[in-house]
């Protein structure tokens, strides 16, 4: 059975927006907001606590039958996965990957506004300025349009995206009922 309502994934480097995003598109979409780091840390899926890199090892395997078995998301959908990466999830889950980026000097600031380490906003700040994420979802989701990048450099971009991400829900969901409609002929 296909899916009524559409998967969205929400990734980028950390701080560049996407919890900030993915609070104002729940309410604008009606999709369920579901935050990987929320539900490692709730679910156990993890190795442990990595006191070098102040984070949680991901058990992914773990994750992803978490992700299967209790909230149904490859068959039901209407979730967006917020998530620092992207190539966990496997193709056929996923309808829309948005990619969010920012300029290095406002990241920056945002990290260090968290107080990380010098390594770990270093590694980070790489990772934005080598596009890592956005190649990763390229190569993980290489159908027509399924990766869309936005700039999440000022507040009120945020608005503007939500808008765009908003129409293309309401878009997902017209497309399914004209096919419906069309099968039930
Ligand atoms: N477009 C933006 N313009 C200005 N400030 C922003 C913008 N997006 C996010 N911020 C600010 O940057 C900080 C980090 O945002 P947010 O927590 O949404 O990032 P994140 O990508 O979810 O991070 P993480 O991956 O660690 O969860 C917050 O203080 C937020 O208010």
């Amino acid at each position: 059975m296909p899916r009524k309502q559409p998967n969205i994934v929400v990734t980028g480097t950390p701080g560049v927006g996407k919890t900030s995003h993915c609070e104002l598109l729940t309410s604008s979409t009606g999709l369920t907001h579901l935050s990987m780091n929320t539900i490692v840390k709730e679910k156990g899926c993890h190795e442990g606590w990595d006191e070098e890199y102040q984070s949680y090892t991901v058990d992914e395997d773990k994750l992803l039958d978490v992700l299967e078995d209790s909230y149904d998301v490859p068959t039901t959908g209407g979730y967006i996965l917020d998530w620092h990466a992207c190539d966990i999830f496997p193709e056929s889950w996923i309808d829309l990957v948005v990619v969010l980026r920012t300029d290095s000097t406002k990241l920056y600031d945002r990290l260090k506004a968290r107080k990380y380490s010098e390594r770990k906003l270093q590694e980070n700040l790489d990772s934005e300025i080598m596009e890592v994420l956005l190649q990763e979802a390229r190569e993980g989701f290489p159908g027509e349009g399924m990766v869309v990048e936005l700039r999440s450099d000022e507040a009120d971009e945020i608005e503007g995206n939500v808008q765009r991400i908003t129409e293309w829900v309401s878009k997902w969901k017209e497309d399914r009922e004209v096919q419906d409609d069309d099968d039930g002929d």
